[in-house]
């Protein structure tokens, strides 16, 4: 039988596996899941996603707590190992990259240099300032110190902030704080950017800008989003939406009830970009 493996050793029964999504006619998803599972004692957070994302696309991830959405997002950004299916990463110019079979220093490796990450809180370091925050992960991606200091400034003086550089994160307000880690997030001009909330302790016209900062540097620039959220004015400016629910992508036909089969996912002729009568999708191509 195929199994997954399961912390209590009890085999968990695996569910069917789907061809990945092809995503639109001759174009390579910058990053393609497919039939992503976890599992932890108690709790089947993923059962078999499949998802792609293509450059200058945003797709927001949606779903009640406890879903899998944060699950979900970490397997992609290669913050946690699936207990099976893959993740697939098609960087320009280089060969795919198996993220889900690189080794620990290799992911934080690629996470450094070709992700960006931005979340709820918690990313900034309170005892840096503003720009230190920001030139930082320049540094950590590969930038020299000085480029890195200039690159934040940049971005500091690009969102209105240059005023308050020399702050500490706690002497800034909760929406310049997340401007900064919006740029810190962007300042080595990532690939693809996971954001977990990023809005979501921020009112309604703040969420709106730091949104509009986002959209602009990642999918409005040709590169990727992937965004958690339970804002549905965040998720209706991503270019697609997917619900989970139960650890699996909800295709809209059991709302209410837990899945039982782990079937309906996203793969085969469903489509995420556009192309075709998705499963749990929604698109704004
Ligand atoms: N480290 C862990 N150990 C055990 N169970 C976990 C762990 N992390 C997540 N889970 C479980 O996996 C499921 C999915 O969790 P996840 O954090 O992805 O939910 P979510 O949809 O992001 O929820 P929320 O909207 O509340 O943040 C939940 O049942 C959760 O309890």
């Amino acid at each position: 039988m195929n199994t997954t493996p399961h912390d209590s050793g009890t085999p968990i029964p695996a569910p069917p596996v789907a061809p990945p999504h092809p995503g639109p006619a001759g174009v390579q998803p910058l990053l393609q899941a497919t039939n992503l599972v976890k599992t932890y004692p108690g709790a089947h957070a993923l059962r078999g996603v499949s998802i792609g994302v293509s450059r200058g696309q945003a797709l927001a991830i949606m779903g009640p707590s406890g879903s899998g959405k944060t699950m979900l997002l970490h397997c992609l950004a290669g913050l946690i190992t699936p207990d099976a299916g893959t993740v697939a990463f098609q960087p320009g110019g280089g060969p795919p990259v198996q993220v889900s079979t690189l080794d620990r220093r290799e992911r934080a490796r690629l996470r450094r240099e070709s992700f960006g990450f931005v979340f709820q809180q918690g990313l900034l370091m309170p005892e840096l300032t503003a720009v230190e925050n920001i030139a930082v992960a320049g540094m950590l991606g590969g930038m020299k110190r000085q480029v890195a200091f200039a690159a934040a400034m940049d971005w500091l003086h690009s969102l209105g902030l240059e005023a308050h550089a020399g702050k500490r994160i706690g002497q800034l307000s909760g929406g310049q704080a997340q401007r900064v880690a919006v740029a810190r997030s962007q300042i080595t001009s990532p690939e693809i950017t996971f954001a977990d909330e990023p809005t979501g302790a921020l009112d309604s016209h703040t969420s709106h800008e730091v949104m509009s900062i986002l959209l602009a540097s990642t999918a409005g620039a040709g590169r990727a989003l992937v965004v958690v959220t339970h804002d549905p004015h965040v998720a209706a400016r991503a270019h697609h939406r997917i619900h989970v629910r139960d650890g699996l992508i909800d295709d809209g036909k059991a709302q209410g009830t837990a899945r039982v089969d782990g079937t309906a996912h996203v793969g085969g002729a469903a489509g995420v970009d556009g192309v075709g009568g998705a499963a749990g999708v929604e698109g704004a191509a």
